[in-house]
């Protein structure tokens, strides 16, 4: 004891000495106490330890357990006093943004003259001419000329680098909680996809925001959560482009997505798929994903001319940062269709009909707009879809950016001059006619101050960050060395290389905060759970905390998968070629095939896509699938809780991709394995015309929209499959099957296909439609997937329909008459290959049957259905030996007809339905059998019951297969 109050005292003798001779540097006297530290003595010099910043300085110290609980707690006040100063300086930054932006204005315009490209005649090119950075001279007649000025002019050799700096602001206010409008507006062909969604090359608005969003994020001390859709107004109709929708001519409109309003005026589409996204290549992959579905055509203008207004939402929240405006706030990018003169595009039939709906709505977007600026009492939000949904973000209290694209061609003059005058229109009247040179001169200086006060506040921020980085290390590094020290006992505890500029950010931090925390008085300092609360303490906590449940950024594990799209791109309008356009934005970190790059011919191709990386999610417990999870955009929708529930929903985007991956984009709708998100109802007879089953499927898919990892048990299933036993009853059962799943399904809020369990299959004539549901056992996130596939069928020889087969996975139990009820089950359907008809064993599942017992199972069930003998003959036989030495048969059922011949639809069938789980458990060769004739019956039943709907014989036969 008393030779370390020596040493401690020759510490403070060596400090207190500096100054009184010249040799006596601070160097000099810290290289002592460095010798002193190192001496073998285990005594903590406590004037190397006070500090963090001291403690770093040195390689190495022992030190008490005592004394390191001390430096831990004031570690974390740094850390808290750090991240208060962020949470400041967030809040000054986002005070010189906004008055930044007011400066520029609220609704700012900027023009994009288009470039001219090869082949063009140059003869008849230059009326545009751009003068500077926001003026722009256009050119009517040899002595005649006009002048425009925007908040921003990008002559035609602009690069998207150059435009995209420009609407970085706009993305940084979307972060602060404002609601944000990016549109592209302009003629037909001058740029509006180009500049929005960009090539490979050169990717565009769109994704470079997408990107700017998540950096930013990443980069902000607060936690986001971010969901993606993406819409188009077609026809005057909304659209969800994330759920695939038919584009054949022929095909019925589907129903058109509602609009709601809440007493707030927050806008939500009812049944908008709303996907979360972890990151950006997330939300890439859903953003090429939905241009693919995007409905354009050719027209004189343009080969790849965009019909209809695309709308991409970014949904952020952010729970932990009070000073963001929202807690809930959308950033919309919108790609308007381009206006045009009938006259010169020389539309008809449909083409004219998108023409003029996209002239229509771009009117009432320049009402809007004007009536916005003109501080209206009465805003005409109403008189078009595009300016209802964006009735909340458009408005004083978000950012609106207009991108006016024109065209260099003199004969594009008139388009040229109406699309100048609309942005001309929309910001004189915020600007005011009468603003003096000298006022704007004003304007310049005020907005470049603000500028580069916020360049000082990011670095600021940058600077602090890393601080609380290195902090958080070693509070890491100091947590650990305790928990293996062992009580009293001195221990040996490494220390990094030295980190002077936590110590210059401990003395900024003075400034903001007059000091760390701890020397705050107790009674001062906020409590743990205030510190939560306001963000302050999250770092903190996440370092403490062994399981850091709350943010997940760094993904479990990762999975790369190769994604491919087939493209079919294919003329269904009869008047013009209608191509399904593929997103060319596979740029940043896609990859798009040669094809697929240089044309959107109308040929098929193959867009190959090597990115997408997608953290394998974990799978909840199954209660919070229980809770309601509808998930509200709008500012004061929902709360909290809510929101939370839904965005674990959210996060199957690699499911959906997958899911959707083999949808072809156009006219192949109709093709084998196309999954149609509906079942069709058994209630009606079959007046089922192509239309008819059109519409039903569609409005099947809204429900199944709606149907979002809702768990359908096993049991109500079978309760369900009990309550319609009866052949008579199978209408029934099936209306209450479909009820059920509906009901089931419409209390939650995520992605369409999700439910589990069971597999209930319905077919038509010409069509079956699969409503499956798969327990999710491949360890992706979501526990349960509810698909609705339609497989269309081709006749075989003896007119039974070639798509009975299964496939059977291992593990899952599998019906040769496509109806399956397991908790396990999963089926995989390959209508063209008939082959795998062959039932194969099953493993795993607790139901196991022999080849042979299904032998006397098929023998069995013509009788006992009073079928004819000489019906029986038809059951083809083949056998195989087994493995094991035991003839195991494969039987091929070549024709079921002889299981159901003449009586099938006379016979009343009363057969309750099995419980295969409890009759799982048993193993006897008989109770196997009986199961497997029980199964059979059903699947007879359910038959039966198609058939009384009007099926025909021959459908029903295919059935059975
Ligand atoms: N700034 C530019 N640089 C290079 N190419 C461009 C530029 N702007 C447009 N293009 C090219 O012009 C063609 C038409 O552009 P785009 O399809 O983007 O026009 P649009 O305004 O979206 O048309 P529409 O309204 O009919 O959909 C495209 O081939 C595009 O690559």
């Amino acid at each position: 004891m008393e030779s370390r109050k020596s040493v401690r005292n020759l510490v403070e003798s060596l400090h207190s000495l500096l100054g009184f001779k010249a040799h006596f540097t601070s160097s000099w006297v810290n290289s002592v106490c460095d010798i002193i530290k190192n001496l073998p003595s285990e005594v903590p010099p406590d004037d190397c330890t006070s500090t963090p910043g001291n403690f770093e300085k040195t390689g190495s110290h022992h030190i008490e357990a005592g004394d390191l609980g001390t430096v831990i707690s004031k570690i974390e006040d740094e850390i808290a006093a750090s991240s208060y100063h962020i949470n400041q300086l967030n809040i000054q930054r986002r005070q010189v943004l906004n008055d930044f932006l007011d400066l520029k204005g609220n609704i700012r315009v900027f023009c994009r003259v288009r470039p001219i490209t090869l082949g063009q005649n140059f003869d008849h090119l230059r009326p545009v001419i751009a003068l500077d950075s926001s003026n722009l001279l256009l050119k009517l007649a040899d002595n005649k000329s006009r002048s425009y000025s925007f908040d921003r002019v990008f002559h035609p050799g602009s690069s998207q680098d150059e435009v995209f700096s420009e609407v970085e602001p706009v993305i940084k206010s979307v972060l602060d909680g404002y609601n944000a409008c990016i549109f592209a507006y302009g003629q037909t062909s001058t740029g509006k996809t180009f500049t929005m969604e960009g090539t490979p090359d050169c990717p565009g608005v769109v994704p470079r925001a997408i990107e700017a969003l998540f950096k930013q994020a990443v980069d902000s001390n607060h936690e986001f959560l971010l969901s993606f859709s993406m819409l188009e107004i077609y026809l005057g109709k909304l659209r969800d482009l994330l759920i695939p929708q038919s584009t054949k001519a022929t095909d019925p409109m589907p129903p058109c997505l509602s609009i709601q309003t809440d007493p707030k005026g927050g806008i939500e589409i009812d049944n908008l798929a709303a996907i979360q996204v972890r990151d950006f290549n997330q939300a890439l992959a859903l953003y090429r994903l939905g241009c693919r579905f995007r409905s354009t055509a050719s027209t004189n203008s343009n080969t790849t001319s965009s019909r209809s207004h695309c709308m991409i939402r970014l949904t952020i929240t952010c729970f932990d940062a009070p000073e963001r405006r929202r807690e809930t706030n959308k950033l919309w990018t919108v790609d308007l269709g381009g206006s045009e003169r009938v006259l010169k595009t020389k539309a008809w039939g449909r083409r004219l009909e998108e023409g003029k709906a996209i002239n229509l709505s771009l009117s009432a977007l320049g009402d809007v707009i004007n009536a916005l600026q003109r501080k209206n009492r009465h805003i005409p939000y109403r008189n078009s879809k595009l300016t209802q949904v964006l009735r909340d973000s458009l408005g004083e209290d978000s950012k609106t950016l207009m991108l006016v694209h024109v065209s260099p061609k003199e004969e594009d003059l008139c388009e040229t001059i109406c699309s100048l005058n609309f942005a001309t229109r929309v910001r004189t009247i915020h600007l005011g006619n009468g603003e003096s040179a000298e006022v704007r001169d004003q304007k310049e200086v005020a907005m470049t101050n603000l500028q580069q006060k916020m360049k000082q506040i990011e670095n600021e921020h940058q600077d602090i960050r890393r601080n609380i980085k290195k902090l958080n290390e070693k509070l890491e590094t100091v947590t650990r060395t305790r928990a293996s020290s062992d009580g009293l006992e001195a221990f040996h505890l490494p220390i990094e290389v030295p980190q002077p500029k936590i110590e210059a950010t401990t003395n900024r931090i003075g400034d903001f905060t007059a000091a760390p925390l701890s020397q705050l008085p107790r009674f001062m300092r906020p409590t743990v759970c205030s510190r939560r609360k306001s963000g302050i303490d999250h770092q903190n906590l996440k370092e403490r905390d062994p399981v850091p449940a709350r943010r997940r950024r760094m993904p479990l594990s990762h999975r790369a998968e190769s994604v491919t799209f087939p493209l079919k791109n294919t003329s269904d309008y009869n008047s013009e070629c209608s191509i399904s356009r593929t997103s060319c934005l596979v740029g940043l970190n896609m990859k798009c095939s040669a094809d697929n790059e240089t044309d959107y011919s109308e040929d098929t191709s193959e867009c190959e896509t090597k990115m997408v990386v997608f953290p394998e999610q974990e799978k909840p417990p199954r209660s919070l699938f229980r809770q309601k999870a509808h998930l509200s955009h709008g500012e004061g929708y929902g709360n909290r809780q809510t929101y939370k529930f839904s965005s674990t929903k959210f996060l199957k985007v690699d499911n959906w991709l997958h899911l959707h991956k083999n949808e072809p984009t156009s006219i192949s709708y109709a093709t084998k394995s196309k999954r149609v998100l509906a079942i069709p109802t058994p209630e009606k007879k079959i007046t089922c015309n192509g239309q008819n089953i059109a519409e039903k499927l569609h409005e099947k898919t809204v429900q199944n929209h709606e149907c979002r990892n809702k768990k359908i048990s096993h049991e109500k299933i079978e309760k369900l499959a009990d309550a319609g036993v009866t052949g008579r009853s199978i209408d029934k059962t099936l209306t209450l099957l479909k009820d059920f799943v509906n009901k089931n399904c419409r209390s939650s809020s995520i992605s369409p296909y999700h439910t589990t369990d069971a597999e209930i299959m319905i077919k038509r004539q010409g069509s079956v439609y699969s409503l499956s549901t798969e327990d999710n056992q491949c360890g992706n996130f979501s526990p349960v997937e509810l698909r609705c596939d339609r497989y269309d069928q081709d006749n075989d020889d003896n007119g039974v329909n070639g798509m009975s087969n299964m496939k059977v996975v291992p593990g899952k139990m599998h019906c040769p008459d496509g109806f399956t009820l397991n908790s396990n089950s999963c089926c995989h359907f390959s209508p063209p290959d008939i082959d795998n008809s062959i039932i194969d064993l099953i493993e795993d599942t607790g139901v196991s049957i022999s080849l042979s017992e299904l032998e006397s199972h098929c023998q069995q069930v013509p009788t006992d259905m009073g079928m004819s003998n000489s019906n029986e003959k038809d059951l083809h036989v083949s056998s195989q030996h087994s493995k094991k030495g035991t003839s195991l048969h494969q039987y091929k059922l070549r024709s079921q007809r002889a299981l159901f011949m003449e009586n099938a639809n006379k016979k009343d069938l009363s057969m309750p339905f099995v419980k295969l789980q409890g009759s799982s458990q048993n193993t006897g060769i008989c109770d196997i059998l009986k199961q497997k004739i029980q199964i059979l019956y059903a699947s007879t039943l359910l038959g039966l019951g198609i058939q009384s709907c009007g099926y025909n014989n021959d459908f029903f036969y295919g059935l059975m297969l």
